[in-house]
C-alpha cells in the first residue's frame, strides 16, 4: 500500500506556466522526498479520473499541483466516490491566483512548501455543495463561491488567455460600470432579502479573484458557512470602497452585510461560479456537508 505522496498535476494551471513549474519542481521534490509517483492531465485524462486511478491503486497521500481549479477537479472526485476520509491532500500552489492557499498560509515557494508538507499539521477541511441550474446539477466547492457579478467576472474571462494573479482585480474594476445587478432573492436560515444584488458569496476559505477577501470571516474547519452580500448598493460607493477588498474590512461599507448560514437558497437570474471556475445558473442552493477533507496546511498560524 503506498503512502509516498502522489502528485496529480495541471500542466495548463497559470496560463501554461505550471508545465515549465513542474518541469523545474520535479527534480528538486525527487532529491527531497526520493522516488515519487506523478500522474499530467491530458486531453484523454481528466484530473478527475486521475484522482480515481490513484485512489484505486492505493495512494492515499495526494498532492494536487495547480491552481483552485485543479484542486476543485481533485476534491469534487473524491467527495462523488465518497473517498475523502482515505485521503490526506496537500495543494501545491501552481496556478495564477491560488486564492485557497492563501487562507490555508501553503507556501508558493517549492522549499518552504515542503517544509509544511513534511512538518504534516492538518486540518479537517470543510466541504461546501451548490445545488443549482434547473437540472439540480450538484458541485462540491472549497474555497469561495460567487454568484452576480461575481459569477459574471468569472464567466467573461474563462477564455481569455492571459492569466495573471491580477486579471480578476483589473477585470472587476472594468466590467463593474456596465453591470447591472440582477433581482434576486436570498434566503439563509431564517432571513429572506429581495432587491438587486451586485454580489453574493459564500465562504470556506477567506480569499478570492487573486487576493480579495469577500468573505474575511470565513474559517475552513467551522461548522458554517460565511456569507457576504452586497444589496440595492450604488456603483459609486462600490468604486470607492473597492479598497476594502484587499482587507477584511469589505463589511464595514453601507450596504455590504457580512454574516453565517447553515442553509443558503438564492432565486433569480444569476450565474454561479465556485473556486474561480463558472458552473452555471441559478437557482442555487448551498451547504456544508459531512464530508471532510484532511488538508496539509499552515493554517492557522
Ligand atoms: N491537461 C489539461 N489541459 C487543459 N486544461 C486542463 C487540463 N487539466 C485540467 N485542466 C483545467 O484547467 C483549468 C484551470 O486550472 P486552475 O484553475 O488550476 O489554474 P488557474 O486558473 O491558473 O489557477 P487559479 O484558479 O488559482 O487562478 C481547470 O478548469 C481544469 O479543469
Amino acid at each position: 500500500m503506498p503512502t509516498d505522496p502522489h502528485f496529480i498535476v495541471n500542466p495548463a494551471a497559470a496560463g501554461g506556466r505550471a508545465l515549465r513549474w513542474w518541469k523545474y519542481a520535479l527534480p528538486v521534490l525527487q532529491k527531497r522526498f526520493g522516488r515519487i509517483s506523478f500522474a499530467v492531465s491530458n486531453e484523454r485524462q481528466s484530473l478527475a479520473e486521475l484522482t480515481a486511478a490513484a485512489v484505486t491503486a492505493g495512494h492515499e497521500r495526494l498532492v494536487g499541483v495547480g491552481g483552485d481549479g485543479t484542486h476543485h477537479d481533485i476534491i469534487n472526485a473524491l467527495v462523488h466516490q465518497n473517498h475523502t476520509d482515505r485521503i490526506t491532500y496537500a495543494p501545491l500552489p501552481l496556478g495564477s491566483g491560488n486564492d485557497w492557499c492563501r487562507t490555508l498560509r501553503v507556501p508558493r515557494h517549492l522549499i518552504r512548501w515542503m517544509q509544511v508538507y513534511q512538518k504534516g499539521k492538518t486540518i479537517n477541511h470543510r466541504i461546501g455543495k451548490l445545488t443549482f441550474g434547473a437540472g439540480a446539477q450538484v458541485q462540491y466547492f472549497i474555497n469561495v463561491a460567487g454568484l452576480a457579478y461575481d459569477a459574471e467576472v468569472v464567466r467573461r474571462s474563462a477564455n481569455l488567455d492571459w492569466k495573471h494573479r491580477l486579471l480578476y482585480p483589473l477585470l472587476t474594476a472594468a466590467y463593474l460600470p456596465g453591470f447591472q445587478p440582477p433581482k434576486l432573492a436570498l434566503k439563509y436560515d431564517s432571513h429572506t432579502i429581495e432587491g438587486r444584488f451586485h454580489t453574493i458569496n459564500l465562504g470556506i476559505g477567506r480569499y478570492n479573484g487573486g487576493g480579495m477577501q469577500p468573505v474575511p470571516q470565513a474559517d475552513p474547519t467551522a461548522d458554517i458557512l460565511a456569507l457576504t452580500y452586497a444589496v440595492n448598493t450604488p456603483v459609486n460607493r462600490i468604486i470607492r470602497n473597492s479598497w476594502r477588498l484587499f482587507t477584511p474590512t469589505i463589511g464595514e461599507m453601507e450596504g455590504v452585510t457580512t454574516t453565517h448560514a447553515r442553509e443558503v437558497t438564492v432565486t433569480g437570474p444569476t450565474g454561479l461560479e465556485a473556486d474561480g471556475e463558472f458552473l452555471g445558473t441559478g437557482p442555487v442552493r448551498a451547504e456544508l456537508i459531512e464530508q471532510r477533507l484532511r488538508v496539509v496546511c499552515g493554517w492557522p498560524a
